[in-house]
């Protein structure tokens, strides 16, 4: 997919299987919703094929529309309509609608209902977004960043939902910055860059088998001078230390049975108490940020 010069999306191959959560990643601009709004028939693909419960979503878009849900990254609501008119309005255009009330409830939306679109808050038009997606129970749903700016409260709530609508057999795909919501819910992750697919796997494909593993300590008095660096002699080369603050430090570096003695002799000789104290494998984040070598928001 170009949008003039620009390669938004290139030669990318991935298959989605029923009845699965499926992520995909990538930092700004890597063409997630290019990808996502040329599967919803959005835009025709300029190469290559789509096709989406079997039907090509440009030419079959009739037949798709009633089978899949869409929730944009904005928009797609009118301005002027009230939230539980616009989810009533939606429902009836659906066969089998699940039911408003209920809905909106799971979604926190009742406090709104009778708000306009546009002056609902940012995570309250998300959850209505979301809302219209699900509302006529889709086999198949695309979420384009569900639980941007939403509180953990919601964000769990939307997650619990997700998970029960793979339970009952849809699939779901969704884009997210947000990479312990990936972890936490994809059986199957995709991270593109600039356009590429980069990595494919499950959460635990990708980020088993590193060589790395990263220990956090959090202690309740300041480091006694010269006892971190102490700790990376002691851990051997290759480990890099990085202070997180006066408090809170993170070592990332080989690890072996040994690794977690080393640390708790450590911690006897300098009075180290920790309040906290990690070893883990990295996690999807590391993974992502070795891919793509830039942040995500
Ligand atoms: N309508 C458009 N016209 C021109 N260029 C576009 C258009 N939409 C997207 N692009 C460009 O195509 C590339 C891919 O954009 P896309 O929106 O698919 O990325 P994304 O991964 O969804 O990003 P984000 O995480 O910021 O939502 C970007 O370089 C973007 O600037």
């Amino acid at each position: 997919m170009r949008y003039g010069d620009k390669l938004a999306v290139d030669a990318l191959s991935l298959t989605v299987e029923r009845g699965t959560i499926t992520a995909v990643l990538g930092p700004n601009g890597a063409g997630k919703t290019t990808t996502l709004e040329t599967c919803e028939g959005y835009r025709r693909a300029q190469a290559g094929t789509v096709r989406v419960l079997g039907l090509d979503p440009v030419r079959q878009r009739a037949a798709l529309l009633p089978r899949i849900g869409v929730m944009l990254q904005s928009g797609g609501a009118w301005s002027g309509a009230r939230a539980e008119e616009m989810l009533r309005h939606f429902a009836r255009l659906h066969a089998h609608p699940q039911d408003v009330g209920l809905l909106m409830e799971r979604l926190a939306l009742h406090e709104c209902g009778r708000t306009p679109y546009r002056r609902l808050s940012g995570g309250q038009q998300q959850r209505l977004g979301l809302a219209l997606a699900l509302i006529g129970r889709p086999e198949l749903v695309f979420v384009d960043e569900p639980t941007a700016g939403m509180d953990p409260q919601i964000r769990r709530a939307v997650w619990e939902l997700l998970e029960e609508l793979r339970a009952a057999g849809a699939t779901v795909v969704l884009t997210t910055h947000y990479l312990e919501e990936a972890e936490r819910l994809a059986d199957r992750v995709h991270i593109l860059d600039r356009g590429r697919l980069v990595a494919s796997g499950t959460p635990l494909e990708l980020t088993r088998g590193g060589t790395v593993a990263t220990i956090r300590i959090v202690v309740t008095q300041p480091f006694p001078e010269g006892a971190p660096a102490e700790l990376v002699r002691a851990l051997g080369d290759g480990t890099e230390l990085t202070v997180l603050d006066p408090l809170s430090l993170q070592l990332s570096g080989p690890a072996d049975s040994s690794t977690l003695a080393t640390v708790a002799s450590w911690c006897a000789r300098h009075d180290v108490l920790p309040e906290s104290l990690s070893l883990g494998q990295r996690n999807l984040e590391d993974v992502f940020l070795e891919l793509t070598g830039r942040e995500t928001l």
